[in-house]
């Protein structure tokens, strides 16, 4: 058992009382004693007497930076404040961004509990293929992906008076985006504001563009004859350093709020843990046995290893003596359906403790009702890139000390709560302070292209708040270049460039559909594209590892993974029709299906993942009038289609038995979990690189090496 120790317990603030098991008692008020108890809440927040002080704040400065405790009320709260004072008039929008859409939805819904509105009237979200907004929504939450979507059609951004980014110290690929066209709009705005516009006219009235800024002339030109009121805005976190932020919006003021709801508890291990996941575990059953009732919220890194995790607590919760309070185990990652995701705000029934099993989604702006402990064993799965090698992975790293705040946050937001860190205190002072903004340890296609498509030209001239290495810019246009979605003077290329920035897609899978519809595999590379976006399709309980893999040969393709996948996917859908003819009921047809998942050991959740995410692309590719056809058995269509599209991902055969990637010259191996690992084939494609101890390449499909010639000589006739 992990010995922890409480060294010292840091509570902030220990004058209130916890109040009780308010879920449960909120499930059985009525109404009006619930609408008391939310006004009550309210009132006590840190943030409540406060109100005025940062209306002034918002009022005399364009740009504010506020920073307050875990659950002090600034997401839920501020938005409210900024109604009541007036910036929901004439129909404007109190925008909000969050860097996740769990805490999007999840927000908003609490806030028109709040206001005693129906959900996407007042208060409404937005997210991607998601939105619950209407004329009448003035405040309304969305994530950061999905305003700079909106910046496309409405480059000033005209419905907006106030953009909150919230959370922003997680620095995420889109924050830092947003951060630099939000400065932009800002800009335009209040120069359109203060009539300086005829200034940039020449003698036909045409606008100039003075300083050499494409993306500030398209604002310029888009507020024209609006009469737009300044864009106000709101940088918000609890745990930030205000002073970056502050510095580049050219010493923007910053405000503190002070004090905490209720306290929590930190406790360390007395030594370093060698195996984390059996340190959880270990945890887990310690609270449930020795503590007093509260869900636990249990912070991991993945899918698999929450899968693991569930199964082992499920294994282990058999033996609770009879009578005793059980265990519920409750995932939530990314990669779930959204129903499924929100299953983690429902109460435990009762005799049940709920035990949340989560990745860093959970780890900021959400409130789960009933969680008073929290599990941390200190990592996150982060991603890296090598622009050397331009190859994108995916590592374990410990979090930062923003990170663990936010983590711990997510206790005492009901009741006084306590955050279990399954590593020494004194580790916790070697963690960086904040996270290495993601905009530095990814690769760039995707924003540039954004950019690109946003009319900024000059990337490297562009206003980042941490500017990318110039290697990395260098290696993502040219990338971008080689799909084609750049023409030779590195302008967005038309139809191809801006069909695939309105794919909301990685670039090289925008451009594989694109490519398939001429190819007449669209259908096949849908369904490819769906399935590699989700994690693990098939899955391998230890104890029955032979039958499992007996099962994944039923669906093997000769040819490599994609088929292998494209073959789960047909089979799971003539597994439902078949139910379907036999039964109309939709409960019975899923659970035909689940049924059928159990049988050949396919991920129920990450199949019923991927087919939302095929409906969701094939709704795009249609309105974009993409001919979506099927190769038939012409398998080879398709692979010559995979070769033309993934080019980039080509390796081919080393005498020893590796494989050598052509665009980065790394040696690489096949990942035992591809249908390819024992049939070897000379030349191949692939989607991704796992760095573990060795170089894995997954999803992998054999070619033919004259196709790369034939097929992208734009980069393999130009290589010695
Ligand atoms: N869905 C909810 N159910 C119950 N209580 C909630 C809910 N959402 C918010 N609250 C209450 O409101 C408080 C303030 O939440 P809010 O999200 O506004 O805080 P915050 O300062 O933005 O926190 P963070 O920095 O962690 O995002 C919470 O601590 C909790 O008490």
């Amino acid at each position: 058992m992990p010995s922890m120790s409480h060294p010292e317990s840091r509570n902030f603030n220990q004058n209130q009382k916890f109040n009780g098991n308010t879920t449960k008692n909120d499930v059985r008020d009525d109404y009006f004693v619930r609408k008391q108890r939310i006004a009550q809440q309210r009132s006590s927040l840190p943030i409540a007497p406060v109100e005025k002080r940062i209306l002034e704040e918002v009022r005399k400065n364009d740009t504010l930076i506020i920073v307050g405790e875990t659950g002090s009320g600034k997401t839920t709260q501020l938005p409210q404040f900024l109604f009541n004072g007036g910036f929901g008039r004439d129909g404007k929008v109190i925008g909000i961004t969050q860097p996740r859409r769990v805490a999007a939805v999840t927000v908003a819904k609490r806030v028109a509990e709040e206001c005693g509105v129906e959900l996407g009237q007042k208060v409404g979200y937005s997210i991607r293929f998601e939105d619950v907004t209407s004329s009448s929504t003035r405040i309304k939450y969305m994530t950061d992906g999905l305003l700079l979507r909106e910046a496309l059609l409405d480059p000033s951004l005209s419905r907006y008076s106030v953009i909150i980014v919230d959370e922003a110290h997680e620095r995420t690929v889109h924050t830092d985006v947003l951060l630099g066209l939000l400065k932009n709009v800002q800009n335009a705005r209040s120069r359109c504001t203060n009539q300086q516009i005829g200034l940039e006219k020449d003698n036909n009235g045409v606008l100039l563009d003075k300083e050499n800024n494409s993306q500030c002339l398209g604002l310029l030109k888009s507020c024209q004859g609006k009469k737009l009121p300044p864009l106000k805005l709101i940088i918000m976190s609890a745990s930030l350093d205000a002073r970056v932020f502050s510095e580049y919006f050219g010493g923007a003021r910053a405000v503190h709020i002070q004090g905490r709801q209720y306290p929590v508890d930190m406790l360390f291990t007395h030594h370093a843990e060698p195996d984390y996941l059996d340190a959880t575990l270990i945890t887990i059953f310690q609270i449930h046995l020795e503590e007093g009732p509260g869900d636990i919220l249990v912070f991991l890194t993945g899918q698999e290893e929450i899968e693991s995790v569930e199964r082992l607590v499920q294994e282990r919760a058999q033996q609770i003596p009879e009578g005793s309070q059980k265990i519920l185990t409750v995932p939530i990652f990314s990669s779930l359906p959204s129903e499924q995701q929100m299953q983690v705000f429902r109460p435990a029934p009762s005799g049940f403790r709920k035990v949340i099993l989560a990745t860093n989604i959970a780890e900021t702006s959400v409130t789960i009702p009933g969680i008073k402990y929290v599990i941390d064993p200190g990592l996150v799965k982060a991603r890296t890139y090598n622009p050397l090698t331009g190859m994108e992975s995916l590592i374990i790293v410990p979090t930062s000390k923003a990170q663990a705040l936010q983590r711990s946050g997510r206790a005492g937001r009901e009741g006084p709560g306590k955050c279990f860190r399954l590593y020494p205190e004194s580790e916790f002072g070697k963690l960086l302070d904040s996270t290495v903004p993601e905009i530095k340890r990814c690769n760039l296609s995707n924003v540039i292209l954004q950019l690109k498509a946003l009319g900024v030209d000059d990337i490297t001239g562009f206003d980042f708040m941490e500017k990318p290495s110039r290697m990395a810019i260098v290696k993502s246009l040219e990338q971008l270049f080689l799909l084609g979605a750049l023409t030779d003077d590195y302008k967005l290329s038309k139809p191809v460039g801006q069909q695939m920035a309105r794919l909301p897609l990685d670039p090289i899978y925008s451009k594989s559909l694109i490519l398939a519809s001429e190819f007449n595999c669209l259908e096949e590379m849908l369904i490819t594209v769906a399935m590699l976006s989700v994690e693990s399709i098939f899955y391998a309980p230890r104890e029955k590892l032979e039958e499992a893999r007996a099962a994944r040969k039923c669906f093997s393709s000769p040819e490599g993974d994609h088929l292998t996948l494209i073959n789960v996917y047909r089979a799971s859908v003539e597994c439902l029709e078949k139910s379907k003819r036999a039964n109309s009921k939709d409960r019975t047809t899923e659970r035909s299906l689940s049924k059928w998942c159990k049988e050949n050991f396919i991920n129920n959740r990450s199949l019923r993942h991927a087919r939302d995410i095929h409906s969701q692309i094939r709704r795009h590719i249609e309105q974009m009038g993409l001919l979506v056809a099927s190769c038939g058995d012409d398998t080879l269509q398709f692979r010559r289609c995979l070769a033309a599209s993934f080019f980039l991902n080509a390796a081919l055969k080393q005498p020893d038995g590796t494989y050598r990637a052509f665009a980065s010259s790394q040696v690489v191996q096949i990942h035992p979990s591809s249908v390819l690992f024992r049939t070897k084939s000379d030349c191949i494609i692939f989607n991704e690189l796992v760095r573990t101890n060795h170089n894995y390449i997954r999803n992998i499909t054999r070619i033919d090496p004259l196709w790369l010639l034939e097929l992208a000589p734009q980069y393999y006739a130009t290589q010695n």
